[in-house]
């Protein structure tokens, strides 16, 4: 099964999910010289409902929280998006140290972790419908910077992290709008790729915010305390569940910002 180990990781994906060597896979490099100022480019907003927010569990690849998709809940819209795409869950990845973790790379910096707010179109039916689609998915990423004045809004998901430490671990998580962990900034760029895990579907318009959050790096050694093993099984610590930058081929990298 895939991971991020030697013998199970991204090096290895191809191996089992062919989409891992497509030509927009993700995450990938950003280089501001290569960037185009779209004007075009509309602003994005998020409504989103708290009521929505289900659970929040450790699958042991990452931390992941649940919203009810049922319906038009919570749903992001406007930027490079069509129609409205539905929040169905938040999820991170980090590093084993605070000088690495994020997936995409911005002018050569890596940041401590990325969180990822996934959504989908629901003109195409249900999740997996959309995933077959080019304009299925839609994920909103936030970059975490380690620094001194953490952003308190990050403390409720990491409060719960005692009650996931193990695979398989998952706990109520309700009441909660993300949005604010959203930056001041709505500044973003945009560019069409894949899931940055197995199967590597290309069905995503990745939305990245210029302006990271900030966490202390005790948050981050809390993010670190996750485990990928099940209870009862040796220790292995849940950290480094990123994917390096991938191939650009090509693709045009837009920025809503001059
Ligand atoms: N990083 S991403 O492109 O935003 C992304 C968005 C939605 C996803 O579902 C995944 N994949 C995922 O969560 N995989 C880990 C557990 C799989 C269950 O075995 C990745
Ligand atoms: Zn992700």
């Amino acid at each position: 099964v895939w991971g991020y180990d030697s013998d199970n990781g991204p090096e290895r994906w191809h191996e089992n999910y062919p989409m891992a060597k497509g030509d927009k896979q993700s995450p990938i490099e950003i280089n501001s010289k290569d960037v185009q100022h779209d004007p075009s480019l509309a602003t994005w907003h998020a409504s989103y409902d708290p009521g929505a927010a289900k659970t929040i569990l450790n699958n042991g690849r990452t931390c992941r929280v649940v919203f009810d998709d049922t319906f038009d809940r919570s749903v992001l819209r406007g930027g490079p998006l069509t129609g409205a795409y539905r929040l169905r869950q938040l999820h991170l990845h980090w590093g084993s140290s605070d000088d690495h973790g994020s997936e995409h790379v911005i002018d050569g910096v890596k940041y401590a972790a990325e969180l990822h707010m996934v959504h989908w179109n629901p003109k195409h039916g249900n999740f997996a419908g959309a995933l077959k689609q080019p304009d299925g998915v839609a994920v909103v990423g936030i970059f975490l910077k380690v620094g001194k004045t953490p952003k308190p809004e990050m403390k409720r998901i990491l409060e719960e992290i005692d009650n996931i430490k193990t695979k398989g671990k998952e706990a109520p998580f309700q009441h909660f709008d993300p949005s604010i962990l959203f930056p001041k900034s709505r500044d973003y760029w945009t560019y069409h790729g894949s899931f940055t895990t197995p199967p590597c579907e290309e069905c995503i318009t990745w939305i990245l915010l210029r302006e990271p959050i900030e966490v202390s790096s005790d948050q981050m050694a809390k993010l670190r305390s996750l485990s990928k093993n099940s209870e009862n099984e040796p220790l292995n610590p849940l950290v480094d569940n990123w994917r390096p930058p991938q191939p650009v081929k090509g693709r045009i990298v837009k920025a809503s910002f001059k």
